[in-house]
């Protein structure tokens, strides 16, 4: 049975006394849901978000990494100072980091390579643009970004990865995929996997949406037989609105 996970991608937001506020208010979501919980809050605060959170259910992870050890990386952080903190899992791939950071296929495939071998686990972000889904393009798009930053992985790298197919277009935008789209793909992404590893592969991989999940619409999307989760951006900033998010499974 595939890991149902609920990952709360906090980006750019809450300074330290910002996030041992939220961290308090999630801690109080005393309600048990059959997912997997994770927020990503900002390198800044992994450590003390870590230490607050580790004795619970909520795992702290990691919104990206470096593919090097160490180094004159200026600004950078690698595998192996994000496990110093605790961490165990790291995303990477995010729209967000291909769009303003200039992460491309190639540079992704090298920062999954370094996580695997520090033992990290992956949540492994791609998705097309408003463009690619308007000229019926957005499956040849998506199939390219798995293909060109996992295809040179060996079938057991993939006990360590989770996908995560975000729409460029419905990410902060309010306008979500539709609960079909969101299949269609799901199903096309296991496909793609099945097509290189074998369908055991393929059925045992997560697969999450990621894209103006809100607790209104969450239930029916992860109601899909191919979702097996979210990556939550706006709603996580909201103690309420994420475990409501949460408990839709
Ligand atoms: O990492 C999360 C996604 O970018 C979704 O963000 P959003 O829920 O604010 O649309």
């Amino acid at each position: 049975m595939r890991k149902q996970i609920v990952a709360g991608n906090w980006k750019m937001n809450n300074d330290l006394a910002q996030t041992e506020s939220l961290i308090t208010s999630l801690k109080s979501q005393t309600k048990t849901s059959n997912a997997e919980v994770m927020i990503a809050p900002t390198f800044t605060n992994l450590f003390q978000a870590y230490q607050a959170l580790k004795d619970s259910k909520i795992e702290v992870i990691a919104q990206n990494m470096h593919f090097a050890a160490n180094g004159a990386y200026t600004g950078e952080i690698s595998a192996s100072m994000l496990k110093s903190v605790g961490v165990e899992t790291v995303i990477l791939g995010h729209s967000e980091r291909r769009e303003y950071f200039g992460e491309t296929d190639q540079i992704l495939a090298k920062k999954v390579d370094a996580a695997l071998a520090n033992e990290l686990r992956v949540i492994f972000c791609f998705g097309e643009v408003l463009a690619d889904r308007k000229s019926g393009n957005h499956e040849a798009v998506v199939e390219s970004q798995i293909k060109n930053a996992l295809f040179h992985l060996e079938a057991s790298a993939f006990k360590n990865i989770v996908l995560a197919y975000e729409p460029v277009w419905a990410i902060g935008t309010g306008e979500t995929a539709s609960p079909e789209q969101a299949q269609d793909m799901h199903a096309f992404i296991r496909k793609t996997l099945s097509n290189k590893y074998g369908a055991d592969v393929a059925n045992s991989v997560s697969i999450l949406y990621g894209g103006s999940v809100k607790p209104n619409n969450a239930q029916e999307i992860f109601g899909k037989p191919d979702v097996d989760g979210g990556l939550i951006g706006g709603a996580a900033l909201n103690a309420d609105d994420f475990f409501a998010i949460v408990n839709a499974f």
